[in-house]
């Protein structure tokens, strides 16, 4: 057995709607641990959020979890079993005032999760929560306790909500694009505030965003995502450094400031498909500019690059030996190349 705090299995998470069956998260597996953060990446729509809502349990209908493996600690959740680790798996959204109720003080909002989690009531409650404000860092957490959220700001806000979430007291925070919302400023405080609680509470964070910017901030690890799929995964160093995938490139290209001065920021061009049914391609081939005959007609696997015990895994054709063509090194080191 691993030590791994979160283990996922070739999950597969679908939505059955009238028309057709959306494979939103199609066969992902990744590990989280203590003290470690890893980055899920990718565009709008390519299945972060579901894998997410996975983890915790919260798939809304008509989404169902169809096959694969969800440990905590060891015991298997996909079943019905997350009652059991409520409050061991926090997660904190990107709209702070969708997780916020209007009605109730920030503080009693705190102390309700306190006492669910915690069984803190009373004075012991309000005095942990002012704590909880205090470490979250909002100032004058005395009296702010007993105010609404439309009395705090956007970043008060967000970072209240990671409170309520401490309050928990949890081993594994997920958080899904918690500083999207926000300004850059008040987002580089949010972010610095998760690494410091993660580096005092020794938590395990899954981190998403579609931001590679932030994803080089914050992960030891990153996935990078496409269509339902892991199309990429190492840890944040070689990803940045050596970047396989044609997807992944892209990404990273248009990253500001690690291109030419001047340069116009490449974009990507086209949008990610839904994926419905098995997949007999490469579900990035049509936007991919090193796409060859192949990528129309098979789907590809893992494969590992890079030396040995690299941990460095990529799902792409260029890279299987059974196909004779050279990865694109050549053409994407000139513009994918570290700008000093
Ligand atoms: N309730 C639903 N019903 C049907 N399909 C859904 C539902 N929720 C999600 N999906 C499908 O799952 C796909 C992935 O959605 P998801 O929210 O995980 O994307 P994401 O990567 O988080 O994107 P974003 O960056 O926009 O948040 C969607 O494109 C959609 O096809
Ligand atoms: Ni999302």
């Amino acid at each position: 057995m691993s030590d791994a705090l979160l283990e996922v299995e070739n999950l597969q998470t679908v939505f059955h709607t009238d028309k057709e069956t959306i494979h939103a998260v199609d066969g992902v597996s990744f590990e989280v641990n203590a003290g470690e953060t890893v980055g899920l990446v990718g565009e709008s729509g390519s299945g972060k959020s579901v894998t997410a809502r996975s983890v915790l349990g919260l798939v809304d209908d008509p989404g169902v979890i169809e096959e694969g493996s969800i440990r905590f600690r060891g015991d298997e959740l996909v079943g019905g079993n997350w009652e059991q680790h409520r409050g061991d798996i926090a997660i904190v959204f990107q709209d702070p005032m969708n997780s916020l109720n209007p009605v109730y003080t920030v503080g009693n909002q705190i102390k309700e999760a306190l006492r669910i989690h915690q069984g803190l009531r009373g004075s012991d409650a309000t005095q942990k929560a002012i704590e909880l404000l205090e470490d979250v860092g909002i100032p004058d957490a005395a009296r702010r306790v007993s105010e609404y959220p439309h009395q705090f700001s956007g970043g008060m806000r967000q970072r209240a909500v990671i409170a309520i979430a401490l309050a928990c007291d949890p081993d594994l925070l997920v958080c899904d694009e918690p500083t999207t919302a926000l300004d850059v400023t008040i987002q580089a405080q949010i972010l610095d505030l998760l690494s410091d609680l993660q580096r005092e509470e020794d938590l395990g964070v899954l981190f998403i965003t579609h931001d590679m910017g932030v994803i080089e901030e914050t992960a030891d690890r990153v996935n990078v995502m496409y269509a339902g799929e892991f199309v990429e995964s190492s840890a944040v160093d070689r990803l940045f450094d050596a970047p396989k995938h044609p997807y992944t490139r892209g990404l990273l290209a248009s990253i500001p400031g690690r291109n030419a001065e001047g340069d116009r920021l490449p974009t990507i061009e086209g949008e990610v498909p839904t994926s419905t049914g098995e997949p007999t391609s490469c579900r990035f081939a049509p936007r991919c500019e090193y796409a060859f005959g192949a990528c129309d007609e098979v789907h590809p696997g893992r494969v590992e690059v890079g030396e040995t015990g690299a941990d460095h895994e990529v799902a792409c054709l260029l890279y299987e030996e059974r196909f004779e063509e050279s990865p694109p090194e050549a053409g994407v080191e000139a513009d994918g190349g570290e700008t000093a």
